[in-house]
């Protein structure tokens, strides 16, 4: 007989017997351990869930790949079933009330990132998922300069002339009397909006045939990695394959990675042009610049040129879906509604009676409904649908009662608290007039988390929202008669892979203006 390679074909098979009798019941010994242990004893097994969730990850990975990536809307029913507080691995608690946000995202919180789950984004280097909160700070650094509100202001033409293509392609379309896929144009936006911005060489997808869709298909298609990962990390090793192994493997994988080399080579250009003083940072604006000069009042030692290739391609992936969705949650909502798309054009209207002006930030933010619309497409189009999950400091944390010690993980997410009905009554509806009351919105910010909060929390805020202004803005000053296809429920369920994505097979949003048919 042949081996199984144990090396058991060397005993008698009396022997064998024994072996394998003693080694099952070994195994079963360890599996009712760890049962037992989980259920009963372990610091987290007075919190309530279910007990497939105490007792194995597995519960999660299910979810996450059950009918697309949906664990976020279990963990939502878990929370309805037992209340604010849920175990939902067997070291994380879910938390739903928004009392409780700010005592774990905050600035200078101690709590840090969790490894488990922010390793598996597979980044050697990044400053979103460097989990120390020491390193974090270092790294963050160069990346709040560039990214600051006063930074946006000065670039915020950038924004501006992409919203003006994108305008353009509805005008183009609706003459032609095609609709407009506005699904992947907001993402393309988007995408041209951070490249340009930060590479100071735009990737151009709004003047692609298929709006870059190809991109979007990548992105999208390396998303279930991270669950893979989260629930075996040991198999990150993978990282570690040769790239040519790595492309075989995955084409979304090699295309990602023909975009960091990409990325790589500008970066190599632009160091030879800093090292042969051909150029500084103050007159030529590339994170590559703004990472690659040291800093040493700040402690900053410039990254590898491999390093900058994962921060800056970790920063376009993050401002890819998230602002799209958000531009197209917006357009979505605003044409469901005739009284709401009145009145914010009608605001419009008069803030900019000539309707090609340029929509400068500064005004279009004091603009109250408007304001309201921005609000509501972030808060019903939760870029970041996942949860975040932070392990609880030394000397541990009580929360709703119940005592988490030190190392364990605690998580909140966007999904729980945007649909909270005591914070945002009617909270599935769209309605931009919520936020003009004074006195709801104090307790609504305590609620209101897209771009998460405190020293971790979204570096690219002032851009998000520089974006969503002034594209909405452009596009409900220009446009007074546009139509929208319609929607299904399940064209609009969201996947979880991090930012929410609507399913692979979902009918995509467009949009035609009707007054321009010919
Ligand atoms: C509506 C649009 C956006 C939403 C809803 C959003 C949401 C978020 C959230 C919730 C986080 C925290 C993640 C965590 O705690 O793990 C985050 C982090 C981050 N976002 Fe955004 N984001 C948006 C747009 C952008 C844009 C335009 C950029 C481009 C600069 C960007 C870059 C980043 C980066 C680099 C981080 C990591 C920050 C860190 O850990 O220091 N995001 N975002």
């Amino acid at each position: 007989m042949v081996g199984l390679g144990f090396g058991l074909e060397s005993y008698p098979s009396g022997s064998k017997a024994a072996i394998a009798i003693y080694a099952a019941g070994l195994i079963a010994f360890f599996v009712v351990y760890i049962v037992v242990y989980r259920l009963f004893f372990h610091p987290l097994a007075k919190i309530p869930g279910p007990k497939l969730a105490a007792l194995t990850f597995l519960y999660q990975t299910y979810y996450s790949f059950k009918d697309g990536s949906r664990f976020y809307k279990q963990v939502g029913l878990l929370h309805e079933k037992y209340g604010p507080i849920v175990r939902i691995t067997p070291n994380e608690v879910s938390l739903s009330d928004p009392e409780n946000y700010e005592a774990i995202y905050h600035v200078r919180s101690r709590y840090t990132k969790d490894p488990r789950f922010y390793d598996a984004f597979g980044m050697e280097y990044a400053s979103f998922t460097s989990c120390p909160n020491e390193l974090h700070r270092l790294r963050r650094g160069p990346l709040n300069k560039f990214f600051s509100r006063a930074a946006v202001l000065e670039l915020q033409n950038i924004v501006q002339e992409k919203a003006d293509k994108l305008c353009l392609l509805i005008t183009k379309n609706s003459k032609a009397g095609k609709m407009l896929d506005i699904h992947h144009g907001c993402r393309a936006l988007s995408v041209d909006v951070i490249t340009q911005y930060m590479f100071n060489k735009c990737y151009d997808l709004l003047e692609a045939p298929d709006l870059g869709t190809y991109f979007f298909e990548m992105v999208r298609g390396i998303g279930p990695a991270l669950w893979v990962f989260q629930q075996w990390p040991e198999l990150s090793i993978m990282n570690g394959l040769p790239q040519w192994m790595l492309k075989r493997m995955s084409p979304p994988l090699a295309q990602i990675l023909r975009l960091q080399e990409h990325a790589k080579q500008q970066i190599l250009a632009t160091k030879a042009d800093l090292d042969a003083g051909r150029v500084s940072k103050d007159n030529c604006k590339t994170i590559f610049h703004e990472l690659l000069t040291p800093n040493p009042e700040e402690g900053w030692i410039p990254p590898t040129p491999d390093q900058i290739k994962y921060e800056t391609y970790g920063i376009l992936a993050a401002a890819a879906d998230t602002t799209g969705n958000g531009l197209t949650t917006g357009v979505y909502e605003v044409l469901k509604n005739p009284k709401i798309y009145a009145k914010l054009t009608a605001e419009l209207e008069a803030a900019f009676p000539d309707p090609s002006a340029k929509m400068e930030l500064t005004v279009l933010e004091r603009l109250p409904y408007l304001t309201g619309v921005v609000n509501e497409s972030l808060r019903l189009s939760f870029g970041v649908i996942s949860r975040l999950p932070r392990i609880v400091p030394e000397g541990g944390a009580v929360f709703e009662g119940y005592t988490i010690p030190a190392g364990y993980t605690v998580s909140m997410s966007s999904w729980l608290l945007h649909r909270n009905e005591d914070y945002f009554p009617h909270a599935h509806e769209f309605i931009p007039e919520r936020w003009a009351l004074t006195s709801d919105k104090q307790k609504m910010w305590k609620a209101f988390v897209p771009f998460g909060k405190g020293s971790r929390m979204c570096v690219g805020m002032p851009l998000a929202f520089c974006e969503m202004y002034v594209t909405l803005a452009s596009i409900f000053r220009r446009f007074k008669h546009l139509k929208g296809n319609e929607l299904s429920e399940y064209d609009l369920l969201y996947d979880d892979f991090f930012a929410s994505h609507r399913p692979m097979d979902a009918v995509k949003f467009q949009v035609i203006e009707q007054d321009l048919k010919e």
